[in-house]
């Protein structure tokens, strides 16, 4: 690396703070993008850039992923390998930022495990060249900096995995190296190893603790993956033999199989399709307590823990008198993290309760090999599970006909009642929980057994400790079943919740905000602190009383506000506009799309879809066929012959038709990858209305572009004697009726956040196809579970044209006024942040558990209210912060209004759930 190189990378002031800072660049610079780099205060290992635009300082939080030196100021841009990288690419062009980087204020050079490269050492070369004798001699007289790193971020550890033989390997291995560090291209060592290295080569990187499922930061692979894919099947079978997963994902969704497949390494594809996963040697019995609350299983690890302490001071004492004179060392107490138990909660499902520093984590779970997964790799949790905890005899759950059923809507106020447990603390428990708590008390064992239970577990956790626990021959204390699983399947279904333990979308830094502590104060003030990039304010100040007024006064009347039924009629729009010409994209492609339609249905035959999906091309017109042939493919893979389903039963009914279940009877695999075998049917009430028609396609065309697990799927469009769209089945329907029918069950810190977070994710992927929703609303959330929420609805959406980041509507319509901005009901801009306000007033559906916003009033009421600058009241089970951010959705300027990224990531700041961020962003979750 050349000096001048050397001096050119001299930005970094170590210890500066950000009003030093900003003095500094207003002082002594004035060139637009001006910069230098300090270290973050709140974060460590984090960078902020500090840079000049027009005479006003900003700061941008450099964000590290993971324990390397891999940094990115937004990482939906770009997340580059080390410090200068990062400058160089915001020094060619703006990425983002307001402006490119330019000047900048000298200091020192960035800190060396921050840098993308050092230079080719001895140690290197001597490991490159597999001379044992010269790395031998290196290491012996105490070689200074066994972890340098080389210009392509390789340790000597990386480069012996590529070149050496296992001799240079130990000789490293016997050093304080790291064994799981990544270089430039995002490998660690064994995934090099894994490449080409016999199986005792492999074998001593994992013992010395290399990572079997370290992840490439850039495409996701494991070692396992590079294995499969270099045909290295002694490799293979080790990182099997070390509980390597079979199955990880590359972050293009590939299996090790898959890689093997493309590689053309049969060995590995036979050896990996015919391998079976051996059996869990953990048992259910050392760890599952069947129902038990969150309180409870705090109690249970506490009291597990108390009484492994206990055993540990009466070993010491037994010590201390078989030891005569000898002064016997006290052994230290024993350390709580990773004590654990698994639950059934009626709420949430299984759920590992887990101690970490003293701390009580609880992560929602479902899958059987889990347990003995997080034995082995800790895996995003902060601990390896170790001391399993198994469970006391519990009394039979009591018969659901048993149980009072609590129809009180005054959840909080009146659904609570205080008990006392077996210690005398007071707890608050749910009505609905007391009579199963009484029996529970009724029935609870007398001391004695109480504490022959303890001994059993004490006995079972010494022998964990001590002994492999597959080993122990222990018989289980009792298990209990999920006993009210048949009353969740009945009124609260959690269909197929199934865990990733693929944390790739997990960032720490994310997580960083301290969750607990949810204060929006504290949220804002850092987003606040930190611009980002880009922000999702689309619309420009329209400055423009004369045309609101204009608007109002030609097009928009008061009367025209019909009562409060969520939508109102909005003037000039007559029956046979065809079709609504709203805006040239959608314009051509409904008209497309209908013309197509009919073409379709002429020629469709029922037995293979993709065949005869196809409608006569010939027929169209050329002006128009390149776009046409564009959008009729996708037409044409969704075109579903009515033959291929079957009808069943009527189950909601729409402005302009009626859904239906339904099942698709025949499956063409590989046709059209959206078939699910339960449908929903949503038909069109009156084909010959142009405007139902046109809207219904519309709403066909917008769905057919958006495939996300937090938006309700489209599976296809049939026709008979109407048209039909086939759509994924959300069996729990629309939210706000879940939420109306089961206030009682819903806890405003737990599924409505969840649900938030999920609709806010949904919707910062509508924003990414450049789509405003424009019906946002509770009624138009479906639930596929209580852990999944989507957004449905799509018959007011618009595209946003490739230059604009907002829809100026032309045409009134049937508009839901009281969940609609200012700027939309008053000159007719659309954006993601007129969107935000919708999503402001739906958070207020939901957490005033499915009233009605601005209760009776005419819509023109409360176009009123929020000009006057009133707001919707704070619902009364709503959260102060939520309460806040709703507050903030409903910012007058659409400017200050946060984005949906923002809002995602605030609800999934949960403090009761610690995997909130994998129940939202997994799509594997249903
Ligand atoms: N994909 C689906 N899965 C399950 N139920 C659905 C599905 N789509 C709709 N429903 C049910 O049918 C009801 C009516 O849905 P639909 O979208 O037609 O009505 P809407 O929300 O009034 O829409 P529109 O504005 O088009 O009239 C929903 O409230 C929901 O209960």
């Amino acid at each position: 690396m050349s000096r001048t190189y050397e001096f050119g990378i001299n930005w970094f002031h170590p210890g500066l703070s950000r009003e030093t800072a900003e003095k500094l660049l207003l002082n002594e610079c004035t060139e637009d993008g001006s910069f230098l780099i300090r270290e973050c205060n709140s974060a460590v290992g984090d960078f902020v850039l500090t840079l000049l635009h027009q005479n006003n300082v900003c700061h941008y939080q450099i964000r590290r992923h993971g324990g390397d030196a891999f940094f990115s100021i937004d990482d939906k841009v770009k997340i580059l390998h080390g410090l200068e990288s990062l400058v160089e690419f915001y020094q060619m062009a703006s990425n983002g930022l307001p402006t490119k980087l330019t000047t900048f204020v000298k200091k020192d050079l960035p800190p060396n495990d921050a840098r993308r490269h050092g230079s080719t050492n001895l140690l290197h070369r001597a490991t490159k060249e597999n001379n044992a004798t010269i790395v031998g001699e290196l290491l012996k007289c105490g070689y200074r900096n066994v972890d340098a790193k080389n210009q392509d971020g390789q340790t000597a550890l990386h480069l012996a995995a590529i070149h050496s033989d296992d001799v240079i390997l130990k000789l490293i291995l016997a050093t304080d190296v790291n064994v799981n560090c990544m270089d430039a291209f995002g490998n660690m060592p064994l995934h090099y190893a894994c490449r080409t290295k016999p199986d005792f080569f492999i074998r001593n990187l994992i013992d010395a603790k290399a990572n079997v499922q370290g992840r490439n930061i850039k495409n996701g692979y494991v070692p396992l993956h590079e294995a499969s894919k270099h045909g290295n099947l002694e490799a293979v079978k080790v990182l099997l033999e070390s509980n390597a997963p079979l199955l990880p994902r590359t972050t293009s969704g590939e299996f090790p199989i898959d890689l093997a497949r493309e590689a053309g390494q049969d060995a590995v594809v036979d050896f990996l399709s015919e391998f079976k996963l051996p059996a869990a040697k953990t048992k259910r019995s050392l760890w599952y307590h069947g129902t038990l609350t969150r309180e409870e299983a705090v109690d249970s690890l506490q009291r597990f823990m108390r009484n492994a302490n206990l055993s540990l001071k009466e070993k010491d004492k037994d010590r201390e008198i078989s030891s005569d004179n000898e002064v016997a060392k006290e052994e230290s107490p024993v350390d709580s993290s990773g004590c654990f138990l698994i639950r059934y909660s009626d709420r949430s499902g299984y759920v590992l309760t887990l101690l970490f520093e003293g701390q009580v984590k609880n992560f929602i779970i479902s899958r059987s090999h889990l347990v003995e997964h997080f034995m082995h790799f800790n895996d995003g949790l902060p601990i390896n599970l170790k001391y399993a905890v198994p469970p006391e005899p519990k009394p039979p759950q009591p018969l659901l006909s048993t149980l009072p059923r609590n129809k009180s809507h005054n959840k909080k106020l009146n659904n609570t009642n205080v008990t006392t447990d077996n210690t005398g603390v007071a707890e608050t428990v749910p009505t609905a929980l007391v009579s199963k708590k009484i029996k529970s008390n009724a029935k609870s064992p007398p001391e004695k057994k109480r504490k022959d239970t303890a001994n059993v577990i004490l006995s079972n956790f010494l022998k964990i400790k001590l002994k492999d626990p597959a080993n122990s021959d222990e018989k289980p204390t009792s298990t209990v079943e999920p006993g009210i699983s048949q009353r969740m399947i009945e009124e609260f279904p959690c269909k197929g919740l199934s865990f990733s333990s693929n944390f790739s979308e997990l960032s720490v830094e994310k997580l960083k905000l301290d969750a607990n502590s949810a204060d929006v104060n504290k949220v804002s003030a850092l987003n606040e602190m930190y611009n980002v990039p880009k922000n999702n304010t689309a619309v420009p100040t329209h400055d423009g009383s004369e045309t609101v007024l204009s608007y109002q006064g030609t097009k928009y009347q008061d009367k025209d506000i019909g009562p409060d039924d969520s939508y109102t009629n909005r003037p000039n729009r007559g029956e046979n506009e065809i079709p609504n010409t709203d805006d040239d994209h959608s314009k051509l492609n409904n008209k497309i799309i209908s013309d197509s339609f009919e073409g379709l249905h002429i020629n469709n035959t029922p037995k293979n879809i993709r065949e005869n999906a196809c409608f006569d091309t010939s027929s169209i017109s050329s002006p128009q066929s390149d776009i046409f042939n564009y959008f009729s493919v996708d037409v044409a893979n969704y075109y579903i012959p009515y033959d291929n389903i079957e009808l069943g039963e009527l189950i909601g009914e729409g402005e302009f038709g009626s859904v239906y279940r339904g099942r698709l009877k025949e499956y063409n695999p590989g046709i059209n990858d959206n078939f699910q075998e339960e449908i929903a049917i949503k038909t069109l009430r009156d084909e010959h209305c142009h405007y139902s028609k046109d809207d219904f396609l519309r709403e066909a065309s917008v769905m057919i572009r958006l495939k996300h697990h937090c938006i309700v799927q489209l599976i296809g469009l049939s026709k008979a004697d109407t048209l039909m769209m086939i759509q994924e089945m959300v069996p729990l329907g629309s939210m706000l009726s879940f939420i109306q029918n089961n206030r009682e069950r819903i806890d405003p810190n737990r599924e409505l956040k969840l649900w938030a977070s999920q609709i806010a994710y949904g919707m910062q992927y509508l924003e990414s196809q450049h789509f405003v929703h424009r019906d946002l609303a509770a009624r138009n959330i479906l639930l596929a579970s209580c852990h999944q929420a989507k957004i449905s609805d799509f018959g007011l959406s618009r595209a946003l044209g490739s230059d604009k980041d907002f829809y100026e509507a032309q045409h009134g319509g049937r508009w839901p006024i009281k969940w609609y901005a200012p700027e939309s009901y008053k000159i007719g801009i659309f954006s993601h942040s007129s969107d935000v306000w919708s999503y402001g007033v739906t958070l207020w559906e939901m957490f005033s558990l499915g009233e009605t916003p601005y209760g009776d009033m005419l819509g023109s009421e409360a176009v009123n209210l929020i000009e006057d600058g009133k707001r919707l009241s704070q619902p009364t089970y709503c959260p102060d912060n939520v309460y806040s951010i709703m507050e903030n959705c409903w910012q007058y300027n659409p400017k200050d209004r946060p984005t949906f990224n923002f809002l995602t990531e605030f609800f999934i700041k949960d403090p009761d759930y610690q995997n909130i961020i994998e129940l939202v962003k997994s799509k594997s979750i249903r």
